[in-house]
């Protein structure tokens, strides 16, 4: 039995149904990142897992076995929140101790007179205070152990939600935004920390996100859900580069990707702009499909080169790249190209221009949004031609 697996989960809330048999499964110690746009219910899986609601149907193993009828305090999974949720009237460092003292003194021993003349419990809080410590000291927060939360920054709040959840050694992280309180350079500071920290802890992770810069730099496998079904699992390359469904290929991505609706010629071939897709499986003529294409993946034809002629709408200047929106002059479409500052010197708003395409970065997808094996065709003297596998 895998260490941590989720197989088909189903969640209706008043007969509306949000999550619609998800299932993953994770390797050992790996880091999932959950992403999907707002609504689509990664809270509630992760709610589920945590044991926090109950799911309609389905199977949660956490550890190696099926925890689906244990309470969350019985599942030790180690959840962080966006909020980071410590407690504020407590310090720094009995805020980490609260899961070691909940787990391993009794009643009585939690109590501070009772519990300090009490020899057993005396000795596990010595040995708590001594997990405190050496969790504080790997995550630098040892100076902070006397400070109540509201005597900290976001940053160092959130150094203490994550000593708080590894202390305990759970057999999963759950994590739910944990860094979006922090500012845009201490976020990304801290994701480099807790990738660190996930890899000493080789603790399997599941990690919600709205960011997908964030998704894509800190998973080994990015799982998009859209509409409370996942629609794909893969690594960050692979979801990014070669996404399975139209509705991830358009999740992903900044700008969005560039999406055309045409149909299958009577060759059975789809064009986009001048380049010809022959798709792997036969497609009747007329078939819609759609075509799509990331902004990267765009340039500026040169003189006499040829291209999808466009005129330029708009563009936006980002420091170290260019955004530039185009409406093309024969579909009735609109492409967006990210280009190098370089190449974009001179552009201005209602320039015509030529787009080429790079042939092999073309995605094609049928009428459902499911992705459809396409080579990349030329036409030599009326004989179609398959030149790339
Ligand atoms: N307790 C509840 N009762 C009824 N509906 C709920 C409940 N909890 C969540 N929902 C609904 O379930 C859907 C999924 O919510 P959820 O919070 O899981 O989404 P999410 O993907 O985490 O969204 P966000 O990214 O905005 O946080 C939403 O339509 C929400 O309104």
């Amino acid at each position: 039995m895998s260490v941590f697996s989720l197989r088909d989960i189903n969640k209706s809330y008043a007969g509306n149904s949000i999550l619609k048999g998800v299932s993953l499964e994770a390797e050992p110690g790996e880091f999932i990142a959950l992403v999907g746009p707002s609504g689509c219910g990664k809270s509630t899986l992760l709610r589920i897992v945590a044991g926090l609601d109950h799911a309609d149907r389905g199977e949660i193993v956490i550890g190696g076995e099926e925890v689906s009828g244990k309470a969350a305090g019985d599942r030790n999974i180690a959840m962080v929140f966006q909020s980071y949720a410590l407690y504020p009237h407590l310090t720094a460092g009995q805020n980490i101790a609260v899961p070691l003292a909940m787990r391993r003194l009794s009643t009585a021993g939690r109590l501070p007179l009772i519990g300090a003349m009490l020899a057993e419990q005396r000795r596990v809080r010595a040995d708590i205070q001594r997990q405190v410590q050496e969790m504080a000291a790997s995550l630098k927060i040892d100076h902070l152990l006397d400070r109540k939360p509201g005597q900290m920054s976001g940053g160092q709040r959130q150094r203490v939600a994550l000593a708080r959840a590894m202390v305990r050694h759970p057999n999963v992280f759950l994590m739910d935004e944990p860094l979006s309180n922090l500012d845009a350079n201490l976020r990304v500071h801290a994701r480099g920390e807790i990738v660190e920290l996930h890899r000493k802890a080789g603790v399997p992770t599941l990690y919600v996100t709205h960011d997908q810069s964030e998704a894509l730099s800190m998973a080994d496998r990015v799982a998009v859900m859209i509409g409370g079904r996942l629609l794909q699992l893969d690594s960050p390359r692979r979801i990014y580069d070669d996404p399975a469904h139209l509705e991830v290929a358009k999740f992903l991505g900044q700008p969005r990707i560039n999406v055309l609706q045409t149909v299958v010629d009577n060759r059975g071939l789809v064009q986009a702009g001048d380049v010809r897709l022959a798709p792997r499986s036969h497609l009747k003529s007329a078939t819609a499909v759609t075509v799509a294409f990331r902004p990267e993946f765009v340039r500026l034809a040169g003189a006499g080169e040829g291209g999808m002629p466009a005129r330029i709408e708009r563009l936006e200047f980002l420091g170290s790249e260019v955004v530039v929106f185009t409406k093309l002059a024969a579909m009735d479409g609109v492409v967006v190209a990210k280009l190098a500052p370089s190449a974009a010197i001179g552009l201005e708003a209602g320039q015509r221009v030529e787009l080429k395409l790079d042939p092999r970065t073309i995605l094609l997808f049928d009428e459902h949004g499911e992705r459809l094996a396409a080579s990349v065709a030329t036409v030599s003297a009326g004989q179609e031609e398959v030149l790339h596998g």
